[in-house]
């Protein structure tokens, strides 16, 4: 039977450290686990004139931009998506409503070391010597257990909240990915065109996964970590952050580039799968969330890649491949050993 995303991640145990949050609630000054150093690049305000372009994913040229953005950024914002807003304000409603129960509460719904669902820190956290100001919820289908162990007589509106918001950035993600294959020029002048799109299996089934999370008003911002700079692994992400900035971009030659929340817009970017099956015309983008002092930031993120059994490799119209194929399951232990290094792992 094929491997779920969730059982990928078994074999990486982790040690309750590396998931157990802080009690935000009862701490006044940053703690010392949580002080980051000067040279971990906190400080860094870049110039206003640099934005993440602002795709309509109705335009009639979306296939160029959406191109033009995913080879200079790896990112883009994205208009007319066709999500409801009052669904994205309810996510992140029942997202403000987990993160505000208390720590001993929320500790029910602990990721185990060997999970890769519920309460807990980021993944990433393993490998900094230094803490995240930040606290996170994952989801991989139904969240039943897991709500049940937050409330136990009415976890049933937030189950089916996230149902419909994965149901639904599900099928989005797939309309992304066909146009991104444009993007690619899959189908530009040769007969293969449609025939690599759809005979990719890969393409036609998903795994998703949801992830809450939540920054709280930090006292002491300029010596402290969000998240930690990463890429996502999975092929693409689309997210929705609350009114609150935080997430940044690094661009090669600028440095830390902001990326402001646009109103009703989803920020898409690329992630390690499709710097893979665009043989690296598509960067994958590297990027952090710095916190704030008064402002507590939200932010709901969906993964999309392929079945974990499925082989990602470089298009076929590339005729010199950079990567060499890799499952998204063996893709997922070497980025649990070697983080971003997993990449340069794979390079022919
Ligand atoms: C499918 C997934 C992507 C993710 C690991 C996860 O299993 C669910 C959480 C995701 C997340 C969110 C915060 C940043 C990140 C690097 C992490 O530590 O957990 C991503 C993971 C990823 O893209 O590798
Ligand atoms: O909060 C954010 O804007 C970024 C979240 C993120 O990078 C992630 O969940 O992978
Ligand atoms: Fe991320």
């Amino acid at each position: 039977m094929a491997t779920s995303l969730s059982e990928a991640y078994r074999d990486t145990t982790l040690q309750l450290k590396h998931i157990i949050p802080l009690d935000f609630d009862s701490i006044h000054d940053l703690p010392e686990s949580h002080v980051w150093t000067t040279k971990d690049n906190l400080l860094s305000e870049k110039p206003d004139v640099l934005s993440i372009p602002v795709i309509d994913l109705n335009a009639l040229n979306a296939t160029e931009l959406v191109r033009n953005a995913c080879q200079k950024w790896g990112m883009f914002h994205l208009i007319n998506h066709g999500i409801p807003l009052r669904l994205v304000e309810e996510v992140e409603e029942h997202a403000r409503r987990l993160f505000g129960l208390p720590l001993e509460r929320k500790l029910k719904a602990l990721r185990s070391p060997s999970g890769a669902t519920g309460y807990g820190v980021a993944r990433i956290s393993p490998f900094f010597s230094k803490l995240m100001w930040h606290e996170g919820f994952t989801i991989m289908g139904s969240a039943v257990d897991h709500a049940k162990e937050l409330w136990p007589d009415e976890y049933e509106e937030f189950c089916d909240t996230m149902d419909n918001y994965q149901k639904k950035m599900k099928s989005l993600a797939y309309k992304i990915l066909l146009l991104i294959l444009k993007a690619l020029e899959v189908d530009d002048k040769n007969q293969n065109q449609d025939q690599e799109i759809n005979c990719t299996p890969s393409f036609y089934q998903s795994e998703g996964a949801l992830q809450l999370n939540s920054y709280p008003c930090c006292p002491n911002p300029n010596r402290a970590v969000g998240l930690a700079p990463h890429t996502d692994s999975l092929l693409l992400t689309i997210l929705h952050q609350n009114d609150t900035n935080g997430l940044q971009i690094f661009q090669e030659g600028t440095g830390w580039v902001p990326v402001p929340p646009v109103s009703g817009a989803l920020v898409v970017n690329m992630g390690d799968l499709m710097h893979i099956i665009s043989n690296a015309h598509f960067p994958t983008v590297y990027h952090r969330v710095v916190p704030n002092e008064t402002r507590h930031r939200f932010s709901i993120a969906y993964f999309y890649g392929p079945p974990t059994d499925s082989i990602i490799a470089p298009l076929s119209k590339f005729q010199i491949p950079c990567f060499r194929p890799v499952t998204l399951k063996e893709y997922i232990s070497l980025k649990s050993k070697h983080l971003e290094k997993a990449l340069t792992l794979l390079r022919n």
